[in-house]
């Protein structure tokens, strides 16, 4: 029996794990649940999970909690209460899928503890990479992706020899806007910019989807969670998000994943790895998709890409910056502060102004990313 912390449980991906759980019954038990201020799923799990600890974002929720469901759990608040249901002593593994900057509270916790991660929360990698990958590894601590590209990359790279990897292709649906002229961006409105071709996900990621910033974040993400130099990571927009990306090997061979665009799949691989849950998601069937296409990522309407690089480039804190100014662009466009296309030049105008420094805790690396957010937030006045 494995016992899990799910951390977002009221989220997209928790939702999609818990599902994937209650499949497995005798082979998985949930003994933590943190969110945020959703009480009312929140309640609902905790009546059919029966966690022993759960946590939520604030004293409010936590008193809607209580209304809800009364004793029948212990219920802990804020960051200190998603890192100690990440840190539960009976908990064997930890699924961190909080989204934005604030995840990064759990998935430190969860490594503190030498609590193997199910990482979905890509911003943990992008605020703390190389904090996490070296405390990980110095506890012998797996840190399993979730996020589909890069469980793909971690199937992808199995049983081959590192030193022989040419190089990572992230593939990327080109979001909601890929075929949308330059001209017309401007004008695109939030219910536009979340209509995801192919996943349903929170609102944070598939604007970051629209936005190309989804695919930058991840590169930043992959840079750190396969020490991967990101010269030698490469995007390729592919539209039917079936190739969920690639490893080119100095042979000029390139091992790739493919399945439906399920989350389910990345999420169950995580949970059961080094094994595989015979799940019945619909199976794929190529021949009705008929053709798969692939293109190269376009800068000139969708720069927000390329800042990651430029990130990356800077190093220290300077993705945090640029994550916490994502964060605070997404937020305000999504209030209606400011056009779709201005996403891409507030995170711009934050990473430029960035004096980088090395990254030497989590605490620097969370300041950094709140000050990015702020200084947009100051700028289109939210
Ligand atoms: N959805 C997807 O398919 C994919 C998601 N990811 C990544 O996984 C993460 C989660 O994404 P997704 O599930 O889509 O996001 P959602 O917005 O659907 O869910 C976010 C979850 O985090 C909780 N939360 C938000 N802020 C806090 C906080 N301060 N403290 C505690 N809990 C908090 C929310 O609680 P509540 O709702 O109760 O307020 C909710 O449970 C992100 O980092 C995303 O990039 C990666 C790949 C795919
Ligand atoms: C499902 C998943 O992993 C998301 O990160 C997804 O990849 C987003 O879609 P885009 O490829 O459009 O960014
Ligand atoms: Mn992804």
């Amino acid at each position: 029996m494995k016992r899990v912390s799910i951390c977002g449980s009221t989220g997209s991906i928790g939702v999609q794990a818990l599902d994937v759980v209650s499949r497995f019954p005798e082979q998985f038990e949930v003994v933590g649940l943190a969110a945020g201020r959703n009480v009312a799923v929140l309640a609902e799990q905790v009546r059919r999970f029966r966690p022993r600890v759960v946590s939520v974002a604030s004293d409010e929720a936590a008193r809607g909690l209580a209304a809800l469901v009364g004793g029948a759990v212990e219920i802990l608040v804020g960051d200190a209460g998603s890192e100690a249901v990440a840190s539960l002593p009976e908990a064997d593994f930890v699924l961190a899928a909080i989204s934005g900057g604030a995840g990064l509270h759990s998935t430190a916790a969860a490594v503190r503890a030498r609590k193997p991660v199910g990482l979905a929360n890509k911003e943990s990698m992008v605020l703390a990479g190389e904090l996490l990958m070296g405390e990980a590894a110095r506890h012998g601590v797996p840190i399993l992706p979730v996020d589909s590209e890069h469980s793909a990359i971690f199937q992808s790279l199995a049983g081959h020899n590192r030193p022989e990897v040419r190089r990572l292709i992230l593939t990327a649906s080109g979001g909601p806007l890929r075929a949308v002229p330059q001209a017309e961006l401007p004008e695109v409105t939030p219910a536009r910019a979340l209509k995801h071709p192919n996943w349903s996900m929170g609102a944070k990621i598939t604007v970051d989807s629209a936005t190309l910033m989804n695919k930058g974040l991840e590169v930043i993400e992959a840079r750190w969670l396969f020490d991967v130099d990101p010269r030698r990571i490469d995007i390729l927009v592919h539209p039917q998000s079936i190739v969920h990306s690639m490893v080119e090997y100095i042979d000029g061979s390139v091992v790739a994943q493919l399945g439906v665009s399920d989350m389910r799949g990345p999420i169950s691989y995580a949970l059961a790895w080094p094994d595989r849950l015979p799940l019945d998601l619909p199976p794929l069937d190529l021949t009705r998709l008929g053709q798969l296409q692939f293109e190269t990522p376009d800068a000139a309407r969708f720069p927000a890409f390329t800042l990651a690089y430029r990130a990356l480039e800077l190093g220290g804190t300077a993705p945090a910056a640029l994550s916490g100014a994502d964060e605070g662009a997404v937020a305000a466009f999504l209030a209606g502060k400011c056009r779709f296309t201005d996403i891409a030049d507030l995170c711009a105008d934050v990473l430029d102004a960035h004096v980088p420094e090395k990254v030497t805790s989590i605490a620097q690396a969370l300041a950094a990313s709140d000050a990015g957010r702020r200084a947009v937030e100051r700028r289109v006045g939210l």
